[in-house]
């Protein structure tokens, strides 16, 4: 099996049409980045652009002392966020594999639905044998969940053995069977922008539903910088084959001016076609209540 679509889809220095010898793929990523920092609602917070980031919110516990009552209290946060506007509700809520039933059970208690996504297949390192990382996958999808965001084996990426990372991804893609699978590109490990271009292709290719920039673990998680290299291959992409595929920043968001740039640069290079739920979302544990406060 080959990774088709690399030689198809070139190189990130060839992302950016060059309006003069000046226009560099650094230029392009810095001009777009600085737009999307001093867009209009970002500087003016426009509460209806606030009030849409809840739905984009996966609501997210992944620490070693989650419980389910804690677990609990956050789907039902998530379900209802803002007492006087029961219209609004989070994307997802997002889980270690553990605790995707006390999810699921709650759900079927509450008699409601809401996406369930779990970090499988070896969150948040990837060093682990490919069998077990499929495994807790199977596990997860079994016990309920609907999405599954799993990391890459940034190891192998660093090493530019792209048909493993891809070869690795098409298997968990096949091991979701209808659950959706996110991509965790880990991008503060991946050491240069030419490798995060990569490793968007391997996911794409791979067969993902979204890419998603960090697993909230790394020293450096989700930055505009990186978003910008992930969208153009995105971007790319859906000019190529018309199909969209989902973007998702993780890690660190956790002020509303933060989550309105991604926003912002989504419109600049996607449009706003991709701000939905389907194709948007943003892993976030603290974000919400900033949210909440500023509407
Ligand atoms: O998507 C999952 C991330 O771990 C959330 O990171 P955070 O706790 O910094 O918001």
């Amino acid at each position: 099996m080959t990774v088709t679509g690399f030689e198809f889809f070139g190189k990130y220095t060839e992302t950016t049409p060059t309006k003069g010898k000046e226009e560099t793929v650094e230029k392009a990523k810095k001009d777009a980045v600085e737009l999307a920092k001093n867009s209009f609602f970002v500087n003016r917070v426009i509460k209806d652009e606030v009030k849409k980031l809840i739905s984009y919110i996966d609501l997210t516990t992944l620490a070693g002392d989650d419980t389910r009552s804690r677990v609990e209290k956050l789907v039902d946060k998530a379900l209802a966020p803002v007492s006087n506007d029961k219209s609004l509700h989070c994307g997802a809520v997002c889980v270690y594999p553990a605790r995707v039933k006390d999810v699921v059970n709650h759900l079927k208690t509450l008699g409601k639905k809401i996406n369930v996504a779990s970090v499988a297949g070896g969150f948040p390192s990837g060093q682990y044998h490919q069998k077990s990382k499929l495994l807790e996958i199977q596990l997860c999808v079994e016990d309920g969940a609907t999405e599954i965001d799993t990391v890459i084996s940034r190891g192998e990426a660093i090493d530019g053995n792209w048909q493993a990372v891809y070869d690795e991804l098409k298997q968990q893609k096949d091991a979701c069977k209808d659950a959706h699978l996110k991509v965790i590109l880990a991008t503060g490990e991946l050491q240069n922008d030419e490798n995060i271009y990569k490793a968007s292709w391997a996911a794409i290719l791979a067969g993902a539903d979204f890419i998603k920039t960090s697993t909230g673990k790394e020293t450096v998680n989700a930055t505009l910088e990186v978003a910008y290299i992930m969208l153009k291959a995105i971007d790319k992409y859906y000019k190529e084959s018309g199909r969209r595929i989902g973007f998702k920043p993780a890690g660190g968001i956790k002020t509303v001016e933060e989550a309105l740039g991604f926003v912002a640069l989504i419109k600049i290079i996607l449009g706003d076609e991709w701000l939905t739920p389907d194709l948007f979302r943003i892993g976030a544990s603290s974000l919400l209540d900033n949210v909440i406060k500023a509407i």
